[in-house]
């Protein structure tokens, strides 16, 4: 074999044996891996991916936020088993089909979690664990190559940020639109109307709170910045790096227990042609970075998995591992919603529908250089909050959540190690309830007279993710959110939708813009009613699944440990959103960058010394 390898992006034909690294996945962790791993100019890599590589404008297209995730073409079609608790509904499962992932699709929104969102996953293994904020941070700089927002923009709108929490080397950029509402600045402010709101500098600082967050966009040409602009783009000039887009993975292949290679079949017409399958070697390990959905079903596929779900699929257990696909979350999205009828701040993203001068100027110095409204994705600020700002409850719902019998809320045969790291979980986010250093309560500003979406940042259910028996290899994976399952969460998200009323309906700040609640709407007013509507209204999913291969000690269910080994497996880690054994209080990628990132550390220079 040859250190030189031909084309950067392959077809199945030009694919050679055999290559230092395999990854599956040309997702938003994968390309990140694949461009670290690459740096040094001789480790061979080929990424494997599912979609397609495509410049289409609605991937590259940052106004509105929204183009990548209706294109069909882009998108898995996948729908979960009805939802119990949530009169038997069924939820769209939104994930990105298309080099790049996720990032090439999601609504760009660039956040991270507090401080003891990251130091919760290192509290699993020990007070001494790598896994911590601290050790993190920088990963987060050499995650996004920060530009701050100009300063007129700064100016108009009393944007902070503090660029020490921030780098500027990665191809992928955290940058600003050209223009923002002063209604935004209002809607922030009007959080003063209500007590014990903390107001942070910047979103990058891991503390709680109302601030403004940059957009994963490239300044210069205003367009999304992902992980093929950021990563694919540098890696693909180097002579060590292959992609080969439209591949589907069947399975990791095992010598033993082992793993040492890959088999995929091409795409052709949309679908896998396995009859053309193939296979490629991995000299030192397989990378898999298929996303919190297809990394836990690509493990249970390669028989690495709880025994019971392989078995009913008639896959051989050749690794019993109880935590792969158990242990699955995602951030519920709530649904009351509010129209303010005097909303008198202006100008407000109402002007862009009803004043006719401010819309054609917006127009204009778009078609001109790209700037004014139209480079704003889905907005820039937003309320993180801690449970004890939001409700008067939080010491009880503690109280109740630490005395629960945890294992009850799983399915019933639930491994125990699995509910055993349930119950650490639950353990930790009693203490969170009651404490200022977490996230729960996220509401979006939207700069305009309606409200932004509503956002519950810890749920309490797990649900799962499984092959489908009736065609494991052909079909989509089983997908359960087991929403509400632990009855707090309804409580929790009772008194987030209050917190919310009370935003709109009860604050001096926001008293004269005069808000009509359009749902649920006044008649609403019992415990019992928030909890009716909720069941109606809300989705599980924000499109952020995480923690179905948790990274974990093995006795509490995890399935890959603090160097995104898996339990059992050689020459195999996964790395990519599923390793989240908690989810973040902030949207998940900017945090799947930096676990990408510290990964690639992981696997070129070993864990750090701490
Ligand atoms: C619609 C939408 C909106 C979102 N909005 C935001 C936002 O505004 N801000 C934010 O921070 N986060 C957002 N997210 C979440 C964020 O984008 C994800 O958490 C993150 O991108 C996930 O990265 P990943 O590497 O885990 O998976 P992905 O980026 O999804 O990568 C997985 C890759 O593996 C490939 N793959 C899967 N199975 C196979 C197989 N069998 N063979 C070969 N390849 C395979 C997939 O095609 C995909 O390219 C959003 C997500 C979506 C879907």
């Amino acid at each position: 074999y040859g250190r030189q390898l031909r084309a950067a992006v392959v077809d199945a034909r030009q694919v050679q044996k055999e290559y230092d690294y395999v990854i599956i996945g040309g997702g938003t962790a994968g390309l990140t891996v694949a461009d670290r791993l690459t740096e040094d100019g001789k480790s061979t890599v080929l990424v494997i991916e599912y979609g397609q590589l495509s410049d289409s404008a609605s991937i590259t297209t940052v106004t509105g936020g929204f183009a990548g995730m209706n294109d069909p073409k882009f998108m898995y079609d996948i729908n979960s088993v009805p939802q119990v608790n949530l009169r038997n509904r069924t939820i769209a499962v939104r994930a990105g089909k298309v080099v790049g992932g996720s990032s090439a699709v999601n609504a760009m929104m660039t956040i991270r979690g507090t401080a003891e969102d990251y130091d919760r996953w290192g509290s699993f293994f020990s007070k001494s664990s790598h896994w911590s904020w601290q050790n993190l941070l920088p990963y987060f700089k050499r995650a996004l190559n920060f530009v701050p927002p100009n300063p007129d923009v700064v100016q108009s709108v009393n944007i902070t940020y503090d660029t020490s929490f921030w780098g500027n080397t990665s191809g992928v950029y955290a940058a600003w639109p050209s223009y923002q509402y002063p209604a935004t600045t209002a809607q922030m402010e009007a959080f003063r109307g209500l007590p014990d709101v903390p107001f942070v500098k910047d979103s990058g600082s891991g503390q709680p709170g109302v601030y403004w967050y940059p957009t994963f966009m490239d300044p210069k040409k205003v367009e999304r910045s992902y992980a093929k602009t950021g990563h694919h783009e540098v890696a693909q000039k180097r002579p060590n790096y292959q992609l080969l887009a439209e591949a589907k993975v069947n399975k990791i292949l095992l010598t033993g227990t082992t793993a040492t290679g890959v088999s995929y079949s091409p795409i052709v017409s949309g679908k896998p042609n396995n009859d053309a399958a193939q296979s490629v070697i991995a000299r030192k390990e397989v990378i898999l970075a298929a996303g919190g959905i297809h990394s836990p079903q690509i493990l249970q596929l390669s028989g690495i998995g709880p025994k019971k779900i392989l078995s009913a699929a008639k896959i051989d257990t050749l690794v019993d591992l109880p935590g792969v696909g158990q242990n699955f979350q995602d951030h519920p999205m709530l649904s009351s919603s509010y129209q303010y009828t005097k909303f008198t701040p202006k100008p407000s993203g109402d002007d862009l529908r009803t004043n006719r001068t401010f819309s054609t100027w917006a127009n204009e110095v778009w078609a001109a250089n790209r700037t004014g409204p139209s480079s704003i994705a889905t907005g820039n600020a937003a309320a993180w909050l801690p449970f004890p700002v939001i409700s008067s409850r939080s010491a009880a719902l503690s109280d109740a959540l630490a005395a629960q019998d945890h294992a009850s809320y799983l399915p019933a045969d639930t491994h125990p190690t699995v509910a055993a790291g349930y119950r650490a979980q639950m353990l930790s986010y009693a203490a969170a309830l009651r404490n200022n250093g977490t996230a729960f309560y996220n509401a979006v500003l939207s700069g305009s007279s309606t409200n932004g979406i509503i956002v519950d940042l810890h749920p309490l259910s797990r649900g799962t993710v499984q092959v489908d028996p009736s065609d494991p290899y052909a079909k989509e994976p089983l997908v359960d959110y087991r929403a509400l399952t632990n009855p707090l969460d309804a409580a929790v998200m009772i008194d987030i939708l209050k917190y919310t009323r009370r935003y709109y309906l009860d604050n001096p700040a926001t008293k004269p813009w005069a808000a009509r609640e359009n749902s649920p709407g006044a008649s609403t007013t019992t415990d019992e009613q928030w909890a009716s509507f909720i069941a109606r209204t809300m989705s599980p999913s924000e499109f952020h699944p995480v923690g179905t291969c948790a990274m974990m000690p093995l006795e509490l269910g995890g399935v890959v440990d603090e160097e995104l080994k898996v339990y059992g497996v050689k020459g195999l880690r996964v790395v990519d959103g599923s390793v989240m054994p908690t989810l973040v209080g902030a949207n998940t990628c900017q945090t799947v960058y930096a676990v990408a990132e510290k990964a690639a550390d992981l696997i070129r220079f070993g864990a750090p010394k701490v």
